[in-house]
């Protein structure tokens, strides 16, 4: 008898772990609009409704039952509503309570990110006054309120025992400074022109000394501990990984750094609204951005539900966000660089 000349793949084990992934939700009550270039619709209302639909699939995944129980969190990459908000009073908050209600009924803990959106709609003070963590329902779920200075949580706690900071406008004026030797526009906002230079505009941001070396560290112990680490950021970092005007200012720095631990395996990103995707040929890293939920119509979806094996992370991707198989072996063979 003839054996057939390729052997189906052995079926995968059960996955160690899923998670879901969400970016650029943007959320307001206010009708649909279009990005600053007038090229993109933005469905301000819709996202909540697409952020819903994410939700009832991870809910469903994380509670029933089978591998797909395993889903232990999500990750929310920022951009959670959009900087219309701030032109109202007090919707800002209502926004942000709107959305917040959404990801607690998927009842696992939420991280967050903060976007550049998250700047326009709260100061620096009242983001560092609440969790990254969005505990899972019935743990106590925190609010956000621009009022509210009584705090419970744990992780509330940690955040009043950071550094007291008596010139907070420091590091914003050192951000300021190295935007404006970078871009000399009027509106600091409008990206250079020269080449390699659009990513120095203010919507953007970048990585301080501090963050830097605190990642070094936090890496240096997991190259230790063999761990393997996905970093979240809200802008990416690789320009094949998105439109290069959206990366960070530092981008370099942060992509150096990478390559120089062997621990990282992906890096997931935002901000650029149409997603991108690119593996380092270098490093072996993932460089992952999820389409932004802002600009996706009613009719489609984008989000995604990872798995997480031993040797690959299998992203399934709804509507705009494609499925996808990251290996963590490097190097690959020809066909999985992208
Ligand atoms: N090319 C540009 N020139 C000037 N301002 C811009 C430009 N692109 C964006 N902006 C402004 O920057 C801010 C953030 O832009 P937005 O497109 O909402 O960011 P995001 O991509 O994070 O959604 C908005 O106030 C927008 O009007």
């Amino acid at each position: 008898m003839e054996s057939s000349a390729e052997e189906p793949p052995p079926p995968l084990p059960p996955p160690l772990f899923t998670f879901g992934a969400i970016a650029d939700i943007q959320y307001a009550d206010i009708d649909d609009g279009f990005n600053y270039t007038g090229t993109r619709q933005r469905y301000y209302r819709g996202s909540l409704q697409l952020l819903r639909r994410a939700a009832d699939s991870w809910r469903s995944a994380a509670t029933g039952g089978g591998p797909a129980s395993l889903l232990r969190f999500v990750l929310q990459l920022g951009d959670i509503v959009d900087g219309f908000n701030s032109r109202q009073r007090g919707a800002s908050e209502r926004a942000l309570d709107a959305v917040l209600g959404e990801l607690d009924r998927v009842g696992v803990p939420v991280h967050h990110v903060w976007g550049n959106h998250e700047f326009y709609n709260f100061s620096r003070d009242e983001l560092m006054r609440v969790p990254a963590e969005q505990r899972a329902s019935g743990s106590g779920r925190w609010r956000w309120r621009r009022r509210r200075r009584r705090t419970r949580t744990a992780a509330h706690r940690r955040h009043l025992r950071l550094p007291f900071q008596p010139c907070p406008r420091v590091q914003y004026n050192n951000a300021l400074n190295i935007l404006k030797e970078h871009n000399s526009n009027e509106d600091l906002n409008h990206p250079p022109v020269e080449k390699g230079m659009s990513k120095f505009a203010k919507f953007n941001g970048g990585f301080s000394r501090d963050q830097l070396s605190w990642l070094d560290g936090v890496l240096s112990q997991s190259d230790d501990d063999e761990e393997r680490v996905i970093i979240v950021s809200h802008l990416p970092v690789h320009p094949l990984s998105a439109d290069p005007v959206c990366l960070a200012w530092n981008s370099e720095d942060v992509l150096a750094m990478i390559g120089a631990h062997g621990c990282v395996v992906c890096f997931m990103a935002g901000h650029d609204h149409d997603g991108g995707y690119h593996r380092d040929r270098d490093s072996g890293v993932h460089h992952l951005t999820l389409e932004g939920v802002i600009e996706t119509p009613p009719e489609s979806d984008a989000f995604a539900t990872v798995s997480v094996y031993e040797d690959r992370m299998l992203l399934k991707g709804r509507g705009r966000t494609a499925d996808r198989e990251m290996l963590f072996t490097w190097p690959p063979d020809e066909t999985q660089v992208v």
